[in-house]
């Protein structure tokens, strides 16, 4: 049986202030931090190590993963971030809290721009300061490939080809690998290996800091998943 590892980051500080986030490079907050440590504990009390970790560009996640690499003892793991892990970019709705842009738009809106499939939020211009453009992390990236505000249908264009050209070759090599990322790129690759419909996604939760655990086949199709708890 090959083992991966879904964890979502820790707690954010815009978690706890209810603000949409995306491609913001904002903190965990202290409970964000020890939401992470209880998933090492966790993984260390069931004895599930891991081998090799994939991550973000984004600190909430690699903070994420740190604490987690400390409390395991596992410091020394190699640790492979990439841009193509970061969160669903959230366009124009990134700082705005969540409840009063519902109350500015209506439910219905914000539920569609949070969980649709298909449906983009609405875009930043090049000129805006939020666009990754204007980020040294994203330098050597061709700007044309920069978001302006994804739906989760580009999450999954750009978190697919990563999983299939370079993690899931890992896993196949009997590796045992953790994705520290977020909570929706973290379902755009839950859609993948679980084969589920657009409309089947829509209920797909995760909660944050809670190590989930799938067990893969031969072919790298889940057998079964569980949150450690
Ligand atoms: O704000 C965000 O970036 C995400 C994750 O926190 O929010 P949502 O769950 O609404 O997609």
């Amino acid at each position: 049986m090959y083992k991966l590892i879904l964890l979502r980051h820790g707690e954010s500080v815009w978690n706890s202030e209810n603000r949409f986030t995306g491609w913001m490079d904002v903190d965990l907050s202290p409970k964000g931090e020890k939401e992470a440590e209880m998933a090492g504990t966790l993984l260390k009390r069931y004895n599930i190590l891991y081998d090799l970790c994939y991550t973000s560009f984004l600190k909430r996640a690699i903070k994420t993963q740190f604490i987690v690499a400390e409390k395991v003892d596992r410091l020394w793991i190699p640790v492979v971030k990439s841009w193509r892990l970061n969160e669903r970019h959230y366009g124009a709705l990134q700082g705005l809290n969540k409840k009063e842009t519902a109350l500015e738009y209506g439910d219905e809106q914000v539920k569609t721009w949070r969980r649709s499939f298909d449906v983009r939020p609405p875009q930043i211009s090049l000129e805006d300061p939020r666009f990754p453009g204007f980020d040294p992390r994203y330098a050597q990236l061709d700007t044309a490939i920069l978001p302006q505000g994804e739906s989760l249908e580009d999450t999954v264009a750009r978190v697919l080809p990563y999983w299939q050209v370079e993690i899931a070759p890992q896993i196949a090599e009997r590796k045992t690998v953790l994705i520290a990322a977020h909570g929706n790129s973290l379902r755009a690759l839950i859609m993948h290996l679980e084969e589920l419909s657009p409309e089947k996604i829509i209920g797909v939760e995760i909660p944050t800091g809670t190590p989930l655990i799938y067990e893969l086949d031969k072919q790298l199709k889940p057998v079964t998943h569980y949150y450690l708890e």
